[in-house]
């Protein structure tokens, strides 16, 4: 992100943030150990990642709602938190929508929405009429006009999550915080509250930073998604590059399912051109996204949605595999499969559900450019330390 950008109502920058908590056994957990994000205006963007990663203290650091121990935290451009400076969440131009919808139950839609503008200070507290106004816009956005006057607690787990939406957004915030604000809903309303949230950031032009551990959320709500373990970002990009191009086997397993075949190049490639890799299920061609050198031992991933089922090895360039069915389960819309190759076991989706049964010998082709090269360098070191190795360590800010 250029200067420009970064300086532009609404874009969020991390520069080496970290977060380290002390728990009760003294050891020293790094919550977040450096991340640096550049965040544009008005992207829907998402920090994925497994229990205790460190998403929602990220999340935390740009409320102000934690202190950072190192780094900086800009909104437009203006500093927030960094050396000597730390601006307390009510001064920073945000809206923060939780899991737990924290509406209060003895008011109403409208007064529920309004309390944010209402707790402001004299001096920047909009008139009775200006909130009324402002009030009606909110709720017409989250379309809960018709149950203003309705109690909070009278209205659906949807609805009410609504309300804590609407009561994010009435102080027009640059930037809208939620931290895993679906998860209390169903799943058909989760599948729902997806496309209307993130419609509903779009329209209103707001840069939405969301924190997410379900990966189909991630996938489809997103404009880029960061990959987080043990408070480090492994990988940040759209999701289709997260999903095809994973930059390691972390990444590859936590977003959707992977077969991975561990391997070494044997037929070496530059970027773009096809390299032959040896694995336990035989030689697999795979196009490389960089250069993959002789020798080089690396993990090729495989999406089971990627494997075909073929009547046989068609010579046609793409890779073939035979094997054994060993389980087969109906899901709707597709199969899932399982497949003993060599002593491998494969998965695969398929869509011909009736015609595979347990036994089986099928054969599955995938094409070079469906696998991902991924390095053998595996996930960030766990992060982790006593309180006395941290007080002979160098702090990261
Ligand atoms: N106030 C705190 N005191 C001590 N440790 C904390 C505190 N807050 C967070 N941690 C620890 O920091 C790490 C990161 O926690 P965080 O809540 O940011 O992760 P998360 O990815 O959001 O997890 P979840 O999805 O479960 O909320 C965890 O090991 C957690 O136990």
């Amino acid at each position: 992100m250029n200067d420009l950008t970064s300086a532009a109502p609404g874009a969020i920058t991390l520069t080496g943030l970290s977060r380290r908590f002390v728990v009760d056994s003294g050891e020293v957990v790094d919550a977040v150990a450096g991340v640096d994000l550049d965040i544009r205006p008005g992207e829907f963007f998402t920090l994925l990642g497994p229990s205790g990663s460190g998403k929602t203290t990220i999340l935390r650091c740009v409320a102000g709602l934690e202190r950072p121990d190192g780094g900086e935290v800009r909104i437009g451009g203006r500093l927030l938190a960094g050396p000597g400076t730390f601006v307390p969440p009510q001064d920073r131009a945000i809206g923060m929508v939780f899991q737990s919808y924290a509406i209060w139950p003895h008011l109403s839609v409208f007064d529920n929405v309004a309390f944010p503008l209402r707790e402001l200070p004299r001096k920047r507290r909009p008139s009775a009429t200006e909130i009324e106004r402002r009030v009606a816009e909110a709720l017409d956005v989250v379309g809960l006009s018709v149950q203003s006057q309705r109690s909070a607690t009278r209205l659906s787990g949807g609805q009410q999550q609504r309300v804590a939406i609407a009561r994010a957004i009435v102080g027009r915030p640059e930037v809208l915080l939620l931290d895993e604000p679906l998860s209390n809903l169903d799943a058909v309303l989760r599948a729902g509250m997806r496309l209307e949230l993130r419609r509903l950031t779009k329209e209103l032009g707001i840069t939405a930073l969301y924190v997410t551990h379900d990966q189909t959320e991630a996938l489809e709500m997103s404009d880029r998604i960061a990959v987080v373990d043990h408070g480090r970002v492994l990988q940040c990009g759209p999701p289709v590059e997260i999903y095809r191009a994973p930059a390691n086997v972390f990444v590859a397993e936590f977003v959707g399912t992977a077969n991975r075949l561990d391997g070494e190049v044997v037929e070496p490639a530059a970027a773009g051109a096809v390299a032959v890799v040896r694995t336990a299920i035989g030689p697999v061609r795979v196009v490389a996204r960089q250069e993959l050198g002789a020798g080089e031992r690396i993990h090729v991933v495989v999406r089971p949605e990627s494997l075909h089922p073929v009547s046989g090895d068609g010579g046609d360039g793409a890779n073939h595999v035979e094997g054994a069915v060993t389980a087969v389960s109906f899901a709707g819309a597709h199969t899932h499969v399982r497949v003993d190759c060599a002593g491998v076991e494969l998965r695969a989706e398929v869509h011909r559900h009736d015609d595979l049964s347990v036994g089986d010998r099928v054969w599955f082709r995938f094409g070079p450019e469906m696998c991902a090269a991924v390095p053998d360098t595996g996930a960030a070191a766990v992060g982790t330390r006593t309180a006395s190795e941290l007080s002979s360590t160098p702090t990261g800010g």
